[in-house]
């Protein structure tokens, strides 16, 4: 550790290395020593009290005024800023029932708060001992309302011992997390408060679903005791199966791993193999460079009807191989499908970007022996500017393009086939229905659109850090209710889906109905199987290209190494604590006028809640 070190304790994730390591020290007799022997060991910061028990500090009777710790200039000011994580004192018990006790402890915790901020240390961790922590979620959230500069680090056991403790009863067992919940509740959810948990012994190893409650909260560090580690064959530490898989569970939200020791062994064999675990179980996305510094960060779904898109965003589009591959696959069967006295099969690619589908229709031509005549219809005249390019140097004047909405354009002949991309996170978010019901006018009655259909798909989400990028990130001409009510495109990562995802509507292609409506409306319902914080919904789609050959981001038919499409989610105004057992119920509204779309949602139960984005109010997807 040094101090050119970019290890920040609770810094911007930008800066910190997927492993950051710190170590728990009690009083050391010598802090620079600390540090700098950690330093040598590979950790990045330590955990230690900022007080010391040589110093008395009784602060209701001492004249003159005690000291209350060992001087600050043991450290340079930037050490204190960079490497020190300040520990409370555990005996401060501010919910004491004994009353002299509670007032000194108040005392004593305003007294090392003040500390704590004079030395500049960023983060101040302390202990949650008891289930009712009234007086001190009053303290902090005081603190943090009048704008307290630190971070706090709420410390925990990831299981609570009395879950496994043969002493107590079924009534008497707690759960940390309700700890956890009850207090950040008075804290009203601040960002500045986070969370550390104890890994627990092996024999006390939670449930997935635990773990995954776990992985929707502000977790920022896990403390691993030494007494923990194994010796393998070479007589080096490793911690058990159980417990490395955990670590890999916690490695997609970046936590950091405070090693706890009460030895004086070589400690640089922890953090050694916990950088070793972290390049050995982290499962990056193999499209990582794409999708990197996007995580949990909010994005406007796209408008493509009524706004061009932008060359970046066509080139984003275009990396994603898979996607196309799958429909060239589609555009195969469909091909193969279309009756061999056809002598010149019509493609039409409607919306078609800079090319990339009509390539794929072109290579099945190819592949197939098979001559086609392909239409390249596309309202953006900056996508037009390069498909010219295209039909000029790469296809041979083959293809016919038409710069028109195809919702309007009158062509001169039907398509067999009608290929399109209309589709958003939600599948029919970007007005596919809309777009492609006006477009089969120009496919044949016996034609077949790519996709076929698609279908939106709804689960409860509990994410505190979109609850608060929300709620901290307003623009300066938008209301919070109007952030509230506006669904937002997130590659989730700090995120508990709370019940699978189950399926809301479903739109297909082409629909000769009389009367075409695309306004739906569904009730949901879920079990919620342990407690939890609803903080809105999350919204994933399917559709299936043609025949078996499909495209998904819902959770559990995800289409590998995809990366076009991220989950939408639809929030709520507040944060609603759901009892295990107990059912989530949504209503679901696509609605539609002569100028626009939107959705309307509405929480049921376990509270009924208020229309949300009424009248589209909020947020809205342009028709012109
Ligand atoms: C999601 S992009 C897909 C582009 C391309 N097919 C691809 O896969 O990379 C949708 C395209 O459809 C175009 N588009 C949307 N609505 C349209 C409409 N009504 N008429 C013509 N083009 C439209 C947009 O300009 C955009 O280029």
């Amino acid at each position: 550790m040094s101090v050119e070190s970019q290890y920040y304790p609770d810094g911007d994730n930008e800066k910190r290395k997927r492993m950051s390591t710190g170590l728990q020290v009690n009083c050391p007799h010598s802090l620079r020593l600390a540090i700098q022997s950690a330093y040598e060991y590979g950790y990045h910061f330590l955990v230690t009290q900022i007080t010391h028990p040589n110093y008395a500090r009784d602060l209701l009777h001492g004249k003159p005024p005690p000291a209350i710790g060992r001087t600050d200039r043991i450290l340079q000011s930037l050490e204190w800023g960079r490497y020190i994580v300040a520990e409370l004192t555990p005996t401060i018990n501010v919910d004491s029932e004994i009353e002299h006790v509670q007032r000194k402890s108040k005392a004593l915790f305003l007294q090392e708060l003040g500390f704590a901020v004079h030395l500049g240390v960023p983060v101040i961790k302390f202990s949650l001992t008891k289930r009712h922590n009234a007086q001190l979620g009053r303290l902090i959230n005081e603190k943090l309302v009048n704008g307290f500069t630190s971070s706090f680090w709420v410390t925990l056991p990831m299981v609570h011992p009395s879950q496994f403790s043969p002493i107590c009863t079924e009534d008497e067992k707690e759960d940390s997390w309700e700890w956890w919940n009850d207090f950040r509740t008075y804290c009203n959810y601040d960002k500045h408060v986070g969370l550390v948990l104890e890994l627990p012994e092996i024999a006390h190893i939670p449930s997935q679903s635990e773990v995954n409650r776990w992985i929707g909260e502000p977790v920022k560090a896990l403390i691993i005791p030494t007494t923990y580690f194994i010796l393998n064959n070479h007589g080096k530490p490793v911690l058990p199966r159980a417990h490395q898989d955990i670590i890999q569970r916690f490695l997609t939200i970046d936590v950091q791993y405070i090693i706890k020791s009460d030895s004086e062994t070589d400690l640089s064999l922890y953090t050694k193999y916990l950088h070793f675990l972290g390049k050995k179980l982290y499962v990056g996305d193999p499209n990582l460079e794409f999708i990197q510094g996007c995580e949990d960060f909010l994005q406007n779904p796209l408008q493509p009807l009524t706004e061009h898109l932008e060359t970046n965003i066509y080139e984003v589009f275009e990396k994603d191989q898979i996607k196309y591959t799958t429909y060239q696959n589609a555009i195969q069967k469909a091909l193969a499908d279309v009756p061999q006295d056809v002598a010149l099969p019509v493609i039409m690619v409607v919306g078609a970007g800079r090319g990339p589908l009509v390539q794929a229709a072109l290579n099945v031509s190819y592949i197939l022996h098979r001559k086609v005549k392909v239409y390249a219809v596309e309202k953006n005249p900056y996508a037009i500017n390069t498909l010219i390019d295209r039909v000029n140097h790469d296809w041979n004047g083959q293809v016919t393009l038409i710069n028109e909405d195809m919702r309007v354009y009158e062509p001169p002949e039907k398509a067999d086939i009608l290929v399109s991309e209309l589709l958003g996170s939600f599948g029919d978010n970007e007005l596919s229905p809309e777009c492609l019901d006006g477009a089969q006018r120009f496919l044949k009655k016996s034609g077949i659109s790519i996709p076929c259909s698609y279908t939106s798909y709804l689960a409860p989400l509990q994410s505190i850090k979109i609850f608060n990028e929300i709620r901290n990130n307003r623009p300066a001409d938008k209301t919070l209710r109007t952030c509230y009510e506006t669904p937002y495109v997130i590659h989730l990562v700090n995120y508990y889906q709370i019940a699978p995802a189950q399926p809301l509507f479903k739109f297909e292609h082409p629909n000769w109905n009389d009367v075409i409506n695309n306004e739906r409306y569904k009730k949901l319902r879920f079990n919620c199987e342990q407690s939890c914080i609803l903080t809105g919904f999350v919204g994933f789609f399917d559709t299936v290209l043609y025949k078996d050959v499909m495209l998904s981001i819902h959770p559990e038919t995800h289409t590998r190494e995809m990366v076009s499409w991220f989950p939408i989610v639809f929030p709520l105004m507040e944060p609603l604590k759901v009892e295990a057992g107990s059912v989530i119920e949504i209503s679901f509204w696509r609605v539609e006028n002569a100028d626009k779309v939107w959705y309307e949602w509405c929480l049921e139960k376990p509270l009924k809640g208020c229309v949300m984005n009424p009248a589209g109010r909020s947020y809205f997807i342009k028709k012109h």
